[in-house]
């Protein structure tokens, strides 16, 4: 069992299912730049984490570690004071919790991917991007790719059905021809946001180099669809007859958990000198570009959030698709909706 401080540890960031630490103190050297990740009280995602020989290499090196009650529970009551907007109501005994002590007591240690940047934009749903005087990083969710058969897609829609704004369609990332403008998009909304950012002449060309030489976008649209004929109406024909959890299939637990992943792009300029050296043995989840072979960049790739979902999951998505259909978001021509990309050609 790992003993840690509680004192050494504060909120970093958190999502609907986990909350995350990162180590503030110098008790442990192999501890800096490292994040903690825990479940949050409520969290029904299983331990296990999607397996892929395809998407292996851009996995976060993780470790699973065993902790104290102790460290939870401290943790729980410093969360508790600085972060009390993330507490749920009552626990069984009466308690305020915020992280999942009761159920395993271990936590994911992996390196902080957000370690150099100190600024964030936000750019809309599922969009940001953090940068430092050395880095800048691109998070975003690729959700739903697949090929589309109605107007718009599954991601707009739900993003028009809740208010939120559309920046940018993930679909236009499987199409060679849309992504220069998929990548102008990011870089014009950064510049209204009159940050004073590194690197934002050359971002459009990065972004657009990156995601045409990289195959993390088709790998992840191969996996998302697998099972079924790549269509939003095959995974209807499926999740709409669903009747209990018993009766979801892995599958579908499997590509729910791919359409919900976060992609991270840190992006590092590299001396003429470096790119030469690493330009022929550079890795998979790493893409060199040069541009007008005057600037060069380093772009790593990485994948997070990757348990699997649980099959308890079935009548949130049911009830969602269903929710959608019924607005006619997905054939509407209304509410700024200028339908998606049907052209899948990066694979
Ligand atoms: O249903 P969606 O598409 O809105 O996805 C949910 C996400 O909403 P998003 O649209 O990405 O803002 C939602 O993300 P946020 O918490 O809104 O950032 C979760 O990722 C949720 O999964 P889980 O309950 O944490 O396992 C996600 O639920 P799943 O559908 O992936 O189970
Ligand atoms: N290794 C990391 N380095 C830097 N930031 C990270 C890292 N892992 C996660 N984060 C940040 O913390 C946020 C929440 O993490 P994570 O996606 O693991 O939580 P979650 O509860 O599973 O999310 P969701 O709500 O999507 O289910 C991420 O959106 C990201 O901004």
């Amino acid at each position: 069992m790992t003993t840690f401080d509680a004192r050494e540890w504060v909120y970093f960031s958190s999502g609907n299912a986990n909350i995350l630490l990162k180590y503030v103190g110098n008790s442990d050297p192999n501890l800096t730049k490292k994040l903690l990740r825990l479940k949050r009280v409520g969290n029904k995602n299983c331990d296990e984490r999607i397996k892929s020989d395809l998407l292996k290499d851009y996995f976060l090196h993780s470790k699973c570690i065993e902790l104290s009650s102790k460290f939870l529970l401290d943790l729980n009551h410093k969360l508790i004071k600085t972060n009390p907007e993330l507490a749920v109501p009552a626990s069984t005994n009466g308690e305020i919790l915020l992280i999942s002590i009761f159920a395993r007591n271990h936590g994911i240690l992996m390196p902080n991917l957000l370690n150099e940047v100190n600024n964030t934009v936000h750019l809309g749903n599922h969009l940001k991007v953090h940068y430092g005087d050395s880095e800048l990083v691109l998070e975003m969710k690729p959700k739903w790719l697949y090929n589309l058969k109605t107007r718009n897609c599954r991601n707009c829609c739900l993003s028009k059905y809740r208010g939120k704004q559309i920046i940018n369609c993930p679909l236009d990332l499987l199409c060679e021809n849309k992504i220069p403008n998929w990548s102008k998009r990011i870089v014009q909304k950064l510049r209204d946001s009159e940050h004073s950012i590194n690197y934002i002449n050359s971002l459009e060309l990065i972004l657009t180099e990156f995601f045409m030489k990289n195959k993390i976008i088709g790998y992840l649209f191969m996996l998302q669809n697998r099972y079924y004929d790549s269509s939003r109406e095959s995974y209807n024909r499926r999740i709409l007859n669903l009747k209990s959890a018993d009766e979801v299939p892995i599958e579908l637990i499997e590509s729910q958990t791919l359409r919900d992943v976060t992609l991270f792009l840190n992006i590092h300029s590299l001396s003429r000198n470096n790119y030469d050296i690493v330009k022929d043995t550079v890795d998979k989840p790493k893409t060199l570009i040069s541009i007008n072979n005057d600037s060069f960049f380093e772009v790593d790739c990485k994948l997070i959030d990757l348990d699997l979902k649980t099959s308890l999951k079935f009548e949130y998505w049911k009830e969602t698709e269903l929710k959608l259909i019924e607005s006619g978001l997905y054939t509407s021509d209304k509410y700024g909706l200028v339908g998606c990309n049907r052209i899948v050609d990066i694979i």
